[in-house]
């Protein structure tokens, strides 16, 4: 597992996309990256929850919840599925719930806050799409790197440069 810290991936790649800042890290991993897997969905997490239950090694899975602050799309048991089909991490632009939980678990997860209340699940939300949000575009297939700095976007792989 590599070790992501985003400010000397700012400084080695600066043209890398740089989300505005207003995620929390509320995983076990405190840095991840990976090629990003693309979920829109409100307020409904059943795209979530079966992405994650199919094998994640090398990914992210990044999330458009249009920053709903009302429910959570994610929560222990789907976050300990990912760990399971082995994700690197989860990027939420919505909230998460059982957050201790979370943050024994060996997977990244940043969201904008945690919200006690689950989401619905009716199957409603699309994979594989252009997203919008945090001021930059994110395209699925798209390298996405996280840390407690921040969250950077870009169109190749990044390495860490060398010490
Ligand atoms: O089931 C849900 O919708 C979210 C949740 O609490 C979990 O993943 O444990």
């Amino acid at each position: 597992m590599v070790d992501y810290v985003t400010p000397d991936l700012c400084d080695a790649y600066p043209d890398v996309r740089v989300m505005t800042p207003m995620f929390r890290n509320y995983g076990g991993r405190k840095s991840f990256g990976g090629q990003a897997v693309t979920v829109k969905c409100f307020e409904d997490n059943s795209r979530v929850k079966e992405l994650l239950a199919t094998p994640g090694k090398g990914k992210v899975l990044v999330v458009d919840g249009g920053g709903s602050l009302r429910c959570a799309l994610l929560g222990d048991l789907i976050a300990a599925s990912a760990v399971k089909h082995e994700w690197e991490g989860v990027i939420i632009y919505g909230c998460v719930r059982d957050v201790d939980a979370l943050a024994q678990l060996d997977l990244g997860v940043q969201a904008i806050n945690s919200m006690p209340m689950k989401s619905t699940r009716r199957g409603i939300g699309e994979t594989g799409i252009r997203l919008s949000f945090g001021g930059v575009i994110i395209e699925d297939g798209d390298f996405i790197y996280a840390d407690n700095n921040g969250v950077i976007v870009a169109d190749q792989k990044l390495e860490m440069p060398a010490a």
